[in-house]
This record gives C-alpha cells, structure tokens and sequence, in this order.
C-alpha cells in the first residue's frame, strides 16, 4: 500500500496544538454551538426522507391503486417539504459556520503576526522568514480549509450516518446489522489511515514550507541572484524542493486513494449482502419491499457520507499538521522576555517627553519649530535643552551567539557618558555589531549587564527601551507607503508639522519637495525611487522624530559622492546632537565628528581615545586614518 510516508507521525494532535484550538474556539462557544444545533437537525431531518420514500411505495402505493390517494400525495407532500427544510438548514449551517471560522482565522492570524513580531532577533536569525511566509500563509489555508469547509461537511456526515443508523434498526435489525457488520474492517482501514496520512500531511507542510523559504530567499535577495547569475542553481533547487513536496502531496493523495476506495469496497459489499438477503426476505415474506427499497436508499445515503468523511478526514489531517506547525511557532518565547517587574520612572519620564498636555511639542524638542531648517546647530550637548540622559555602561559583559559558539565578547567593559558620540572601528568579526545588537536588547548578555542611566537594560520594558534607544541600520529600511509615513516611523503620533521638521532638520526636506506629491509620493517598495544617500536622510529624519537618548548606528558601508557625504555628514550631526552615540563607523568624515573613538579586535577594546589622540599614537587607527585619507586624494 504505498511506501512509507517520510516523517513519522503520532496518530493524535499535539498538546500545543490541542491548546490553542482550544483558545479559538473557547471564545466562540455559543456561536459553534448553534452552528452545531442547526447542522445536526438539518442532517437527522435529511435521513428521515428515505421514510416517506418507504410510505409511499408501502401504503400510498396500495391506496391510490384503491382509490384513495391521499396518503400518496401525503408522502410526497412530506418528502418535499422536508427537502426544503434541509436545504434551508444547510445555507444556515454554512452561512453561520462560515462567518465563525472568519473570525476565528483572523484572531488566529492575528495572533501569530503579533507573536511573531515580538520574537526576538535572535530567533529571526536562526529561523528562515520564508518559513514564518509559510506558517502565516499556506498553513493557515490550510486550517482554514478545514475549519470552513470539512469540518461542517464531518459533523452533518456522522449525524447523518448515525440517524440512518437508528432508521435502519427500526425498519429491520437483521439487515442493518450486516450493515454494521462493516465496520469492523471500516475501522481498522481508518486506524491505519490516520496514522499514515498524518505523516504523510506533515511532511507536505514542511516540503510546502522549503518551497515558500526559497521562492522569499530569492525574490528577497534578487540583485544578487542575478548579479552573480544565480538563476540557473535556483531553478535546480527550486526543483528539488518541488519534486519533493509533488513527492509528499502524491503520497497523501495516494492514502486518500487507498482509504476512499476502501471504503467503496466495503459499502459496495455490504450493499451486495443486502441485495441478496433482503431479495431473500421478501420472497419468504419476512419484509415489504418498500423496506427493502428504503433500506438500499438510506444505504446508499449511508456510504455517501463516508466519502465526504473521507475527504473531511484528508482536510483535517493536513489542517492538524498545519496547527501544529502553527502551534509550533506560537510557543517560541522571546530570547529577551519583558521584565517581570520593571524599572519605574526611568523611561516614563521619556515616554512622556516629547508632548505636553495640550499636544503641543515643547520649543526646545528636536522636531519644534525652535529647531528648523537654517538654524544652526546648537552645541552639542545641550540643544535638546534638558539635562542629558543615555549613560551607557557594559560591565564585565560576555557574550556567546549560542551555547556551543565563541565567545565574541570576554567581560567586556565600556563607560559612555551621556551625550557622547563614539565610534567604533575594526577589522571585520572583531565584534562592533554584536555590541550594537546587545546595547538595542536584541540579545542579552551571558554575563555581566548594561545599564542606561545606571538601569540594566533587562528591567526596561520593551516600550520604554525601544523608545530611549534607536537603531538605524545599514539598509536604512524604507516601507511600503509615503514618504511622510516612512519618517512617522519615528513617532507615529507626529503631525504633518512635525514631520516636515524633521525631514527639515537633516536636510531632505528640498527633496521630497521636489517629488511629484512632495511627502505624499509613494517611496515604492523598499525605497526604490531613493538614492541610498536620500534613504539615510529618512532614516535620520525618522529618529529625530522619535527623539531617543542613545542612537546606536550601522553607518551605511556604500560608498555616497561628495556632496551627498556632505549631506549626510551634516544631516548626522543634526540627529546626534545632545544624544550619546554609538556608531559603527565606515568613514572618516564620520570618525572626525566623533568625541571618541574605539578600535575593536577580537571582542575586545585595543584602543580608545580622540581621533587626534589616536592618530597622534600611531597605532592601528593611525594606519586606518592614513589609509582613509589616501582614498580621498
Ligand atoms: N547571528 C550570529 N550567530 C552566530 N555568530 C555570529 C552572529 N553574528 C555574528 N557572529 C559572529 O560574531 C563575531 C563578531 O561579529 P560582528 O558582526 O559583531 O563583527 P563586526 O565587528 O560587526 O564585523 P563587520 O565589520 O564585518 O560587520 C564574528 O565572529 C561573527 O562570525
């Protein structure tokens, strides 16, 4: 009976998976249960028709063949009317089941997207986006499929089948038990389908999902695919992924096959013996022959279900191994959890910054009109008009990307005032994002802590952490949208003023007044229509509107022309006013705006002091500089 399915598979639904159909469906109980109510009567009313099939052939019949037709018209008249009170119940069954299901796949999705967005970094790395694409997408389907379509279809199919069952009995125990005689080979087939089909359903979710990683793998990461003329080895591999999930359907397929056939066998065997034993009762007159043709009616209508539970049975098994996947992904906790009892005041305080009560922006919060577009640049340090705040500290930090991995920092220590902007060097590995990653919390140290304003990150709740502490990455991420939404990143809550004071502040506002719908034109996606320089300035603009205490910064290794250095060069020097900085630094234009400067090697600080002081030491930034400078002449 076909070769084994790949995976192995328990014959029963997870424990998580149980868990969280449970919680869709909890909240949702009324509603399911009338569904149920509606679904039920309709299917026990369906398998009562046979009945007036039985009253028409055994009295009707006899009667209007006396003269009296009235129990003819009688059967008839029933028989429809029950015929449109089924079909009424199952709109209303449908029509209800499928507004439910809707509402539960959409907590469901919503659910999981959340989820998902909060899962640390760190998980993000180790587990493929395609693969969250897939789980969001086509296992949802999945479950969806089920839920909306063979779920109802099973339920009125078993109710159907055990109110023929009852009809059977009491029109004639002796012929319905051969019929029910077949289910004992009916329930071993089944036994043997459920765990066959629940492997083979598992492994096209995972064939599906490898698919789905590499089709968002290549389209993520096309400019290097045909940079370097990867189409072809994308192909193979996008073959060999789809051979094997075409492998794992043809499988399930196939087992659906060996089951609904059978089945077949065994309703169309039954139905062979009650021909015969039936035929058999009538000639001895032990029963009518209306009996006999309601018994092959309601037989019929018996094994018919059955294909649908079949099919039902196939939707649930691939529906199961999508919610476990599902389930899966949802009982990933964060690397880095929320504190369980957070640091009060530190960043309340901030949270509560950037506007009074009436909503206004105070005059002298970057982002206000004190500070627009031709005001110089106040001194560093005390243009945001407050005392300054984002003093960082590693202390005896040490860091490990996993448990069996190198150690990339050995009890690290660093003391950055508040206010300051330093900028790291060093060779490639030595160790400068992972330091950015841990100031953000995107992971947690293995020893040691790093404190804001003496606060150890770990007892900041995400909001307030996320909000005193910013990252502007090399990609300079632009969203689909406007330019205006792509800045309001920063702070969602700012206004149409503030925005363009922030786009005015790091010197982009010409610019994206020279776009077709000025803020409102559509950056495409992922900012195509924008120079990389023109992409860095949103970035900048951006966190000058959400107006954080530390900006950590992985300057952008692309090289920008002169003026377009200059702009950037200005814009940063705008944004890291009054705030301390940390900044991956990949130019010298940017090492020369620094207080001071870090050369890293191997995890660990090698030298430290002023550009000047260093250049003056002749030591490994003194070469870098030199170096830097040449590539200028
Ligand atoms: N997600 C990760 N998982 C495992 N190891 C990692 C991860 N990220 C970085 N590493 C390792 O940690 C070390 C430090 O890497 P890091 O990215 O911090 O260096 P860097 O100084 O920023 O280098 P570059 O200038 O090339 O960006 C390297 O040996 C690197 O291989």
């Amino acid at each position: 009976m076909g070769t084994a399915p790949p995976e192995g598979a328990p014959a029963q639904l997870s424990q998580p998976a149980r868990r969280l159909l449970g919680d869709l469906i909890r909240p949702h109980r009324a509603r399911l249960a009338l569904v149920a109510a509606v679904t039920v009567s309709t299917s026990v009313l369906a398998a009562g028709i046979p009945l007036f099939v039985a009253m028409a052939l055994d009295t009707g019949l006899p009667r209007a063949a006396d003269g009296d037709p009235g129990p003819l018209v009688g059967a008839t008249a029933g028989f429809l009317a029950v015929a449109v009170l089924v079909s009424l119940g199952t709109f209303l069954g449908i029509r209800l089941n499928a507004a439910l299901v809707q509402r539960m796949m959409f907590a469901l999705r919503t659910r999981l997207f959340r989820h998902v967005q909060r899962l640390s970094i760190g998980y993000h790395e180790r587990s493929t986006s395609g693969r969250l694409v897939s789980r969001q997408a086509s296992d949802m389907e999945s479950v969806q499929q089920f839920m909306a379509g063979a779920l109802i279809q099973s339920v009125m199919a078993l109710v159907t089948m055990v109110a023929i069952a009852v009809m059977l009995v009491w029109l004639d125990p002796l012929l319905a038990l051969v019929v029910f005689a077949g289910f004992v080979p009916l329930t071993f087939l089944t036994i043997w389908a459920n765990r066959r089909q629940r492997a083979a359903y598992r492994a096209t979710r995972t064939t599906i999902a490898r698919v789905i990683v590499h089709v968002v793998e290549t389209m993520g990461g096309i400019r290097a695919v045909q940079a370097f003329r990867r189409e072809q080895r994308g192909l193979e591999r996008l073959d060999e992924e789809d051979a094997a999930y075409c492998q794992a359907n043809t499988e399930a397929l196939q087992g659906m096959a060996w089951y609904t056939g059978g089945t077949r066998l065994i309703g169309n065997l039954s139905l062979a013996v009650i021909v015969l034993l039936g035929g058999w009762l009538v000639i001895g007159g032990d029963t009518e022959v209306g009996v006999l043709a309601a018994f092959l009616l309601s037989l019929r209508r018996f094994y018919a279900p059955l294909d649908e539970l079949v099919q039902a049975f196939n939707a649930y098994q691939s529906a199961a191994a999508a919610l476990e996947k599902i389930a899966e992904v949802l009982s990933a906790r964060p690397d880095v959890p929320e504190p369980v009892s957070p640091a009060g005041g530190t960043g309340d305080q901030a949270d509560a910054a950037p506007e009074d009560q009436t909503g206004n922006v105070p005059e002298d919060r970057p982002g206000s009109a004190g500070r627009g577009e031709g005001d110089e640049a106040s001194p560093r340090g005390e243009s945001r008009g407050e005392s300054l705040r984002g003093e960082v500290r590693f202390e005896d930090v040490s860091f490990r990307y996993s448990a069996s991995g190198a150690e990339v920092l050995p009890a690290f220590s660093l003391h950055v005032p508040a206010g300051q902007t330093v900028a790291m060097v060093g060779a490639t590995g030595a160790g400068k994002s992972t330091l950015a990653k841990l100031l953000c919390r995107f992971y947690d140290p293995a020893e040691g802590r790093i404190t804001l304003d003496g606060t150890d990150l770990r007892d900041l709740p995400d909001r307030v952490l996320r909000r005193r502490i910013v990252m502007v990455t090399q990609e300079s991420y632009l969203f689909s949208g406007s330019v205006a939404d792509n800045i309001r990143i920063g702070n969602p809550d700012a206004g149409m003023a503030e925005v363009v004071r922030a786009a005015q502040a790091v010197g982009l506002h010409d610019f994206v007044e020279s776009l077709p719908q000025g803020y409102e034109t559509d950056v495409k996606r992922r900012g195509g229509r924008l120079s990389s320089g023109q992409r860095q300035l949103v970035a900048f603009a951006r966190v000058f509107l959400a107006d954080p205490d530390v900006i950590v910064l992985d300057e952008a290794t692309a090289s920008l022309d002169i003026p377009g250095e200059r702009l950037v060069q200005a814009a940063l020097e705008r944004v890291l006013a009054g705030r301390t900085a940390l900044i991956i630094a990949h130019r010298l234009s940017t090492v020369a705006i620094a207080d001071r400067v870090l050369v890293m090697k191997r995890g660990r600080i090698v030298e430290d002091g002023t550009p000047a002081e260093l250049v003056g030491a002749g030591g490994e930034f003194a070469s870098l500089d030199a170096a830097w400078r040449e590539t200028l002449v």
